[in-house]
């Protein structure tokens, strides 16, 4: 792991290193995440005419490890898992690319579109539900605390494991186990009743910041591939979902495309 994380480290400095000697030569290099984090800092730095405002390079590379590692596998997976259950679930994905086609037809999805698609946000929340990629969240109690008939101490970590929220028969029904995006038709609290049951980006004030910006990015991928191709599952296909820090399928997911 310390290895991993220095060689992580190594990679991003020297990506780091050659944009700023980009940006002392007069290239612009504002026009992503990084570009944009190294010239605010750097126009921090000059405002304030000293090194010790702004930030450190080894926090520039913390910024970047954190959104590289809570972002990419995050989104990533759920875009998996969304084309599992869509090449398993063919009625849904077809009722998909008909809401996809109705509105964008073979075009370049927009971001008005993308916040039309009824359909698709509900296949999304059903996904999240029954795959969350971050299965757990974490939280320090801060003072002694007392949970029913538990006595919790200040100091102690507690483990909220989401899976069972998601799949609780109590909440979801009996069919809480099974891929049904019907169930999201009226929004998400209509089905919750308002409780704190459904959590796949956290909750309270660690929430995750980019949520919307992750429902958006997996929904424009799903809309292209939607619109290219159809999809179902390989019969290699072995359905065996494991945790190594997001949630995963252990053995690939093998699917067929069909080019439209
Ligand atoms: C489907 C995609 C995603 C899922 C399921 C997800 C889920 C989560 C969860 C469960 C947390 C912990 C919240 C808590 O403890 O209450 C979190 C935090 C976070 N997420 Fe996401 N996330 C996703 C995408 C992204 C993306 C695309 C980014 C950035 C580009 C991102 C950045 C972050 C950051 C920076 C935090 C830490 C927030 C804090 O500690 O204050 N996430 N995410």
């Amino acid at each position: 792991m310390k290895e991993t994380d220095i060689e992580v480290k190594g990679l991003i400095r020297k990506i780091i290193d050659k944009r700023i000697m980009e940006m002392k030569a007069g290239e612009t290099s504002s026009d992503d995440l990084l570009g944009i984090l190294l010239d605010s800092n750097y126009k921090e730095i000059k405002r304030h005419e000293n090194n010790s405002s702004g930030l450190s390079i080894e926090e520039i590379i913390e910024e970047c490890k954190l959104f590289y590692l809570a972002g990419q596998e995050t989104a990533g997976n759920m875009l998996v898992w969304t084309m599992i259950l869509l090449g398993q679930h063919t009625d849904w994905q077809t009722r998909a690319r008909e809401e996809v086609l109705s509105v964008f037809g073979d075009k370049i999805p927009d971001i008005d579109g993308l916040n039309r698609l009824r359909t698709i946000n509900m296949i999304f929340n059903e996904v999240l539900r029954l795959y969350p990629p971050v299965t757990a969240l974490r939280r320090m109690i801060h003072k002694d605390t007392n949970l029913g008939n538990l006595r919790l101490q200040a100091q102690t970590m507690i483990q909220l494991n989401m899976l069972f929220f998601h799949h609780d028969l109590d909440i979801w029904g009996g069919d809480a186990h099974e891929f049904n995006p019907e169930r999201f038709s009226e929004g998400v609290s209509k089905v919750t009743k308002g409780q704190t049951v459904y959590v796949p980006f956290g909750g309270g004030p660690r929430i995750c910041i980019r949520q919307n910006f992750a429902m958006l990015e997996v929904k424009m991928a799903l809309v292209m591939i939607l619109q290219c191709f159809s999809f179902e599952l390989s019969p290699s296909y072995s359905h065996a979902p494991y945790t190594v820090i997001t949630l995963q399928p252990q053995f690939g997911a093998h699917l067929i495309l069909h080019k439209l």
